[in-house]
């Protein structure tokens, strides 16, 4: 009884387990964060990133990420200001310690969209994240889902195709998920997302209308 009251009461004290989204590019983290976002707007907070990339058409500066020149974003690195940082397809990306504070200051599940470089170095820190690996039905899908997209360069294109191969390959390795999403037909993939996530969810609302 008294474990019980003090283990709830020290995971209130140490705020909402934050949830990490990994997974190929074009696997559909990002379709399927925009839903649960919204669903959920009163107990999510998104870190919003750093990227060295240029904004796709709709992406919204400090929204999407937060868009910066190589020399910016290494310099905020040299000065520990990032948890954790990696090249991706040819670009800088990474996650401030502001932007995943911003988050947990407001007591809300701090969501992170990074890739499997990111994944391995939140590893080694202690922000204990629930992890989840969104992944397409098959590459061929993934292929199709990426060229409908119309968001990057045949070069680009390539360069993520082989770094989704990586991320399949390291998701497949013991422990490093607690749940697997297969984006294959939206609703139900979302579904699943939902379940894995409900525990954490239901918790903070508690947690939330009780302060
Ligand atoms: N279940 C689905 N069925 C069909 N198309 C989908 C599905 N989920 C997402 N898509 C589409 O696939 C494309 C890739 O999805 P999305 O941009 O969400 O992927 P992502 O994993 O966030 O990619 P990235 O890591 O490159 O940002 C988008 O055009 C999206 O509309
Ligand atoms: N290690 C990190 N990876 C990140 C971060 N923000 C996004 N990403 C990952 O990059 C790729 C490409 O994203 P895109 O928006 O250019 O399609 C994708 O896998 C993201 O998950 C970050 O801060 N750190």
């Amino acid at each position: 009884m008294y474990m019980r009251h003090f283990a709830r009461l020290f995971s209130a004290m140490a705020g909402p387990r934050p949830v990490v989204f990994s997974g190929p590019s074009g696997a559909g983290k990002s379709t399927l964060l925009k839903k649960l976002m919204k669903e959920y707007d009163s107990v999510l907070g998104f870190s919003v990133s750093h990227t060295t990339r240029n904004p796709r058409p709709g992406e919204e500066n400090g929204k999407d990420y937060h868009y910066v020149t190589r020399e910016v974003m290494q310099a905020a690195i040299n000065k520990g200001e990032f948890i954790e940082s990696a090249v991706f397809s040819g670009n800088m990306y990474g996650t401030s310690k502001a932007a995943v504070q911003d988050v947990q200051a407001k007591n809300l599940i701090c969501i992170l969209d990074i890739d499997m470089q990111g994944v391995k170095n939140i590893k080694g820190t202690d922000l204990n994240p629930i992890y989840i690996s969104i992944q397409p039905p098959s590459m061929a899908v993934l292929e199709k889902r990426l060229r409908d997209r119309k968001t990057e360069s045949e070069e680009n294109l390539q360069k993520r195709l082989h770094a989704a191969m990586l991320e399949m390959d390291f998701s497949k390795e013991p422990g490093v998920f607690d749940a697997i999403v297969v984006n294959d037909n939206l609703e139900e993939a979302y579904g699943q997302l939902k379940q894995a996530l409900l525990e954490e969810i239901n918790n903070v609302k508690k947690i939330n209308m009780s302060s």
